[in-house]
């Protein structure tokens, strides 16, 4: 199992600076996705900490030696659609070999239930680091719900990676999963009466995929 605290703050000055620039709502649709991406493999290299590794005999041109390699089956990076993918997507140019899962969740805006509408994950969930992904940690609802769903599929040894988290939120995934450590690049102040993250960044979908 993991050895993370439950609440890890990413304060690192790059990450922290695109964050801003993200934040600001003249972003364009183009920028908000590259810096996304960009951000993602900077805190891919934190939520990847302390990940089990061994040794295997190689030959430099020098001499043979015991090298270190990671351990264990391949891990899954599992991306909460749809803003989900705009982790994923530089993740996976960080960590190639990671297999990759789905789960496709939507949040009901006047009731702020998570609405489920696909689950697709690989084999072996028990035996792998399971990375699920996703910017906004608002009321925590979605979150909760697909780490559920990991789960019952088999995981076990679980992080969860966003951006912008709420206090309401890490409370609330900590209530129902205290054993999922969350890696955040912010903890923002609180939510507003529709149960978004202020102050934010908006919608984290509808910015990236320029859907409003
Ligand atoms: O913590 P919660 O209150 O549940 O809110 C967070 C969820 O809301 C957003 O997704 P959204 O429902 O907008 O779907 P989308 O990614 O398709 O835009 C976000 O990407 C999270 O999945
Ligand atoms: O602030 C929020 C809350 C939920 N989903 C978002 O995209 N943004
Ligand atoms: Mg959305």
């Amino acid at each position: 199992m993991t050895d993370l605290p439950h609440l890890t703050h990413v304060t690192h000055p790059l990450v922290q600076h695109k964050l801003t620039i993200m934040r600001d709502k003249r972003t364009s649709t183009a920028v908000f996705r590259q810096l996304l991406r960009e951000i993602s493999q900077l805190l891919a290299y934190e939520v990847t900490r302390e990940l089990p590794t061994t040794t295997k005999r190689i030959d430099t041109p020098m001499e043979p030696m015991d090298a270190p390699t990671l351990k264990g089956r391949k891990l899954a990076l599992i991306s909460i659609l749809r803003a989900g993918n705009g982790l994923l997507d530089g993740m996976t140019e960080l960590i190639p070999s990671a297999r990759i899962g789905f789960v496709g969740m939507y949040r009901d805006e006047e009731t702020l239930q998570p609405v489920q509408y696909y689950f697709k994950v690989p084999e072996h969930m028990d035996e792998r680091l399971v990375i699920a992904v996703d910017p906004m940690l608002a009321t925590g609802n979605s979150s909760v719900a697909a780490i559920d769903l990991l789960k019952k599929a088999g995981a076990k040894d679980i992080r969860f990676l966003c951006l912008l988290a709420s206090p309401e939120g890490i409370a609330t995934m900590k209530a129902a999963h205290p054993d999922v450590p969350i890696v955040t690049a912010a903890v923002d102040r609180g939510l507003d009466e529709r149960g978004y993250i202020v102050p934010g960044l908006g919608d984290a979908g509808d910015r990236m995929f320029g859907t409003k």
